[in-house]
């Protein structure tokens, strides 16, 4: 992504209270001045919750209190700034803020505040935003209540030593209950909430006190601020006139423009051209210093050339200083075709990804080849709504017009010969002759739900195939532990789940293991061809109904050609379900009678806009709908 550097006026503190100006101030006003923050004076602390239970909104309020941003230039959910965020109204990338603060014991603090999302596919990205912070503010919905996600990323914060406020928001709400939602903290979460704070992010009720709390009950970062160099890659992204900015965060000496810095892993020096804050506008500077949080321009126009999770030291690494311990590396668990409807567009694709994946470290890719869409790339991703995401920023933030394959969870194959491979793509799947046995993931997955809901959801989970392992009453929440197939959960299952409990339950899962299932390759055949695109793995008790309701689908979305298209389901060479489209030419041209030749050429036009997000597979053009028909999902329209 190439995310601008804004050049908007920086706003000088109005006061600098006891801090110390360290250098004159700059004339250039894009400039803010240094003011040297003595350690015990630096707070950096994330943002962590359930989906939708106010992160963002609690941020702005943050951001306006201490005067980062002036009330004009206040919008609601200022740090989501990509525009299928602003969309979506979700959060997708963790985005950082430096705040000043001047708490009620007259000092001056500096807060570098990360806003995290909240849906499961992102926890890595909360997971790693938590190793940039001391402490973290746990917000909870008072009218939701504690849902799975609060529990998950509070504990990944507890297991990386972090200092954990609750934070009741929405207490403006006339169902909010935070009683009884401090309650359930104790009893679900299993920490104190006798001292959670109760506000309200939207009215900005309470806001005020919790940030005299993260003063009080955060610990500053430790550090030797006049050490040598030593800091963490956070963040990076590709800007196409900068090259690689990276958000940083320095844990011993300080970091300076015009320095010589070494990237560890590929042991190349450079020089820092440009650093600086979000505040939340880009403010340039002359210094990070140890326990600051800030992006970096070092000219480095390699994609690969400042990984996240690396360590920069000063050049040469005089010190000798070892690389800081990095990130967990994170699987992908779902698996999808991605392929450029012009077969042109496939290096610009692969660039594409590259960058992508500077900034989306938890992206994998590798090249593909199908017989139906051409070359392409096998792409692995943390979730559906993790695809849905790439896929669209790859579509408007790289132009790319793409056909996406139905997801597919990775298998594990015991061959004949002794041999276990993995396989992410049905249509790799060895011959039927040649395997032993066929193993699925298995994922534990949490549900949080009122009492209410508890019939509905697991009659959900037996029709997914999953087993109850565990079931415990936790005040009014009762929380269901149940392992189910993978594969299962990245169809429908989070779309079912919100239906069945009226949106009441929320659920997290994490892998387990590999267990032996009667599966079969689900093929479709498009007028006699195979098309390796739209083979399927699915339960051979569920084939035959999930063949015919693909070929039913599949009828449903590919348009009437001049001819009659069968369309077929078959295990083996054993057809099992079959639907026909109906030969017919769409003349769209038929009404305009007369000459009215540019109206013609419009419908012409219109018409092959429509065909854009096709591919031809023999004589057959399939469009993109009809290749996640197994979903049940009409993505694009
Ligand atoms: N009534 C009320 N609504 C609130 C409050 N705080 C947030 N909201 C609303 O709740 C919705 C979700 O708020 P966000 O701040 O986007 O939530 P989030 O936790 O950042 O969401 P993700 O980043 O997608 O996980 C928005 O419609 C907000 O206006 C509050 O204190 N009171």
């Amino acid at each position: 992504m190439s995310r601008p550097v804004p050049l908007g006026g920086a706003s000088v503190p109005r006061t600098a209270g006891r801090l110390v100006r360290r250098r004159p101030c700059s004339t250039n006003s894009f400039f803010r001045p240094d003011f040297f923050v003595r350690l015990d004076h630096i707070r950096n602390f994330c943002i962590i919750a359930h989906i939708d239970h106010g992160k963002s909104t609690l941020a702005d309020r943050f951001i306006q209190l201490t005067g980062g941003l002036e009330e004009r230039e206040m919008q609601a959910q200022v740090l989501d700034n990509n525009p299928i965020e602003r969309e979506r109204g979700i959060t997708i990338k963790a985005q950082s803020v430096q705040l000043h603060y001047t708490a009620r014991n007259g000092e001056r603090y500096q807060f570098n505040l990360i806003d995290t999302p909240g849906h499961v596919d992102f926890s890595y990205e909360v997971s790693r935003s938590l190793e940039a912070c001391e402490g973290a503010l746990l917000v909870v919905d008072a009218s939701q209540g504690v849902e799975a996600q609060s529990v998950a990323n509070c504990y990944t914060a507890l297991d990386q030593n972090l200092e954990v406020i609750p934070v009741l928001n929405k207490i403006d709400l006339q169902n909010a209950e935070p009683d009884r939602v401090r309650e359930e903290i104790e009893q679900v979460i299993g920490i104190s909430a006798a001292d959670a704070l109760k506000v309200s992010a939207k009215t900005g009720l309470g806001v005020a006190d919790v940030l005299e709390e993260v003063v009080l009950r955060l610990p500053p970062p430790k550090g030797n601020p006049d050490g040598p160099l030593q800091a963490l890659i956070v963040d990076s992204w590709f800007d196409n006139y900068l090259g690689v900015v990276s958000l940083v965060r320095v844990t011993s000496g300080s970091v300076k423009k015009g320095q010589k810095i070494r990237v560890m892993s590929t042991g190349r020096d450079h020089e820092i051209t440009m650093l600086g804050v979000n505040a939340p506008k880009r403010l340039f500077k002359d210094e990070l210093q140890c326990g600051e949080v800030g992006f970096i321009v070092a000219g480095i126009k390699d994609i690969f050339g400042a990984p996240v999770g690396d360590t920069l030291t000063a050049a040469g690494n005089p010190a000798g200083l070892e690389a800081l311990p990095g990130f967990r590396t994170v699987q992908p668990r779902v698996f999808a075709g991605m392929f450029p409807v012009d077969a042109d567009d496939f290096e610009d694709f692969r660039e594409s990804l590259q960058k992508l994946r500077l900034n989306d470290s938890a992206l994998q890719f590798e090249p593909e080849n199908s017989t139906a869409l051409g070359f392409g790339f096998r792409v692995g991703f943390l979730g559906m709504l993790h695809m849905d995401i790439v896929q669209e920023r790859l579509e408007r933030e790289y132009n790319l017009n793409l056909i996406t394959t139905a997801p597919s969870v990775v298998y594990e194959v015991l061959r004949t010969d002794g041999d276990v491979v993995k396989v992410d793509n049905p249509a790799e799947l060895p011959e039927p002759g040649s395997i032993d046995e066929l193993r699925e993931p298995i994922i534990s997955a949490r549900v949080l739900m009122p009492q209410s809901c508890v019939g509905p959801v697991m009659q959900l989970c037996m029709e997914k195939r999953g087993v109850q392992k565990n079931l415990r009453y936790l005040g009014s929440q009762v929380q269901m532990e149940v392992e189910m197939p993978m594969a299962e959960v990245v169809l429908d299952f989070f779309d079912r789940l919100k239906s069945v409990s009226r949106g009441y339950a929320s659920f997290e899962y994490e892998f387990v293991r590999f267990q032996a299932a009667d599966l079969v390759k689900l093929d479709v055949l498009v007028n006699g061809d195979k098309v390796d695109a739209l083979a399927t793995i699915v339960h051979r008790d569920n084939a035959y109904p999930r063949g015919r309701d693909l070929c039913e689908r599949m009828q449903d979305v590919i348009h009437r050609q001049m001819f009659d298209i069968a369309i077929q389901a078959a295990i083996g060479a054993k057809i099992i379900a079959r639907s026909t489209v109906k030969a017919l030419r769409k003349d769209v041209t038929a009404k305009c009678y007369g000459g009215d030749a540019s109206r013609k050429r419009k419908l012409l036009e219109k018409q092959k806009e429509g065909k854009k997000r096709m591919k031809q597979v023999g004589s057959v053009e399939i469009p993109q709908e009809a290749f996640l028909a197994v979903l049940g999902v009409d993505k694009k329209k």
